[in-house]
């Protein structure tokens, strides 16, 4: 397999998958895209469009199961990922699947079971973060040792506006998802508690949601992360992190590139979403998971680092209703992910 093209069937091509459809057909090498699945077929065709030889189905199954498909792209919302997760185990392919792994720690906790039952390492969770050139930097700035202990973390994450359908909970386990997994890859070690607070809400979050929420976790050393969560920031998509030291500070996520000079004003720009932000990171990602998948293994977060991530979302969501500390249950990670 090493040798030749690594054929990809793509599920889900809404905003996430179609991104990833062109990335596959236009961006990185050592890949193609063979089918595309998904139970909205113009969806499906539009991702496909233009893409020689690539078949499409709207039952998401016949692409996992589909004998010329090599490996998968799952990109479904997060409540769907389980069962296609477990075809896959099944079929002992390798998945790239989008982040959450699943919402909840039990059904997360199920994937990596079909894993360790199947003795290897077939899911990737798509916690592109880890391939932003930043993050990556301040990882090894972290371990390099200069700074000293981390000893806290301030981090912001907002969004220009929540999709229709997005629910306080989702803030937890689709959005500060990603910090948990930051918090666990950057400080190498995992997290124990978390706990929410709200302050006043703007006026533009649906009802039913506060918008912002401040999210602190804390680690098995005592490190305390705190997270802003904004959702309908109205402005743009902004992802920061500073990392306070006991020698210093590094951040990540400041505003940088182009200023300019105009009509009596200076500034740059405000990426609008995750994809401007983070292309790079994707790009990255899908490459190295790509090259991984075609030597038989994986090359980024496992499906143990998303079942740590959901137990923390777990803490998370209860923290948010109950207003307390919440204590972070996680079974001992399996010799799989030694
Ligand atoms: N890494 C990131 O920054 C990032 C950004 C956006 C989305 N995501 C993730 O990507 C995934 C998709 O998000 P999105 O924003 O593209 O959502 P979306 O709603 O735009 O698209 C989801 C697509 O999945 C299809 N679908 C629904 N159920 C399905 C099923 N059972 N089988 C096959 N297809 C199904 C829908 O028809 C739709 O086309 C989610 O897991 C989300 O968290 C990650
Ligand atoms: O699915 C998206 C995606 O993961 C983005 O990177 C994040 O900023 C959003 O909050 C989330 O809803």
């Amino acid at each position: 397999m090493s040798n030749r093209e690594l054929r990809v069937g793509l599920v889900g091509a809404g905003l996430m998958g179609s991104d990833h459809a062109t990335r596959i057909h236009r961006r990185i090498s050592g890949a193609s895209l063979v089918a595309v699945g998904d139970p909205d077929l113009e969806r499906a065709e539009r991702a496909a469009a233009g893409i020689e030889g690539c078949q499409v189905e709207t039952d998401p199954l016949k692409v996992i199961e589909a004998s010329d498909v090599d490996a998968v792209v799952l990109a479904t919302p997060g409540r769907t990922h389980e069962p296609l997760l477990l075809a896959a185990i099944e079929r002992g392919i390798p998945v790239l699947c989008e982040k959450p792994l699943t919402p909840d720690s039990k059904s997360s906790l199920r994937v990596v079971e079909a894993e360790v039952a199947a003795g290897r390492r077939l899911v990737q969770v798509g916690f592109m973060r880890r391939f932003d050139p930043e993050y990556a930097e301040l990882k090894r700035t972290l371990h390099a040792g200069a700074l000293g202990r981390p000893l806290l973390m301030h981090c912001a994450h907002r969004n220009a506006s929540a999709p229709p359908g997005f629910t306080s909970q989702m803030m937890i386990f689709d959005s500060v998802v990603h910090e948990f997994d930051t918090t666990r890859w950057l400080l190498g070690e995992e997290i124990t508690a978390v706990s929410v607070r709200h302050p006043r809400s703007t006026a533009n979050a649906p009802s039913g949601m506060t918008d912002p929420q401040l999210v602190t976790i804390e680690t098995a050393s005592g490190v305390l992360v705190t997270v802003e969560i904004f959702v309908n920031c109205g402005f743009g998509y902004q992802v920061r992190c500073e990392a306070v030291c006991e020698g210093g500070t590094a951040q990540v996520g400041g505003d940088s590139g182009m200023t300019t000079h105009v009509r009596g004003a200076w500034g740059g720009s405000v990426a609008p979403d995750f994809r401007p932000r983070f292309q790079q990171a994707f790009d990255e990602e899908l490459q190295r998971w790509a090259d991984a998948a075609r030597a038989g293994g994986i090359d980024g977060a496992s499906a143990w680092d998303g079942c740590a991530a959901a137990a923390a979302c777990e803490a998370g969501v209860a923290a948010q209703t109950s207003g307390a500390r919440t204590p972070v249950q996680l079974v001992e990670r399996p010799g799989l992910y030694a």
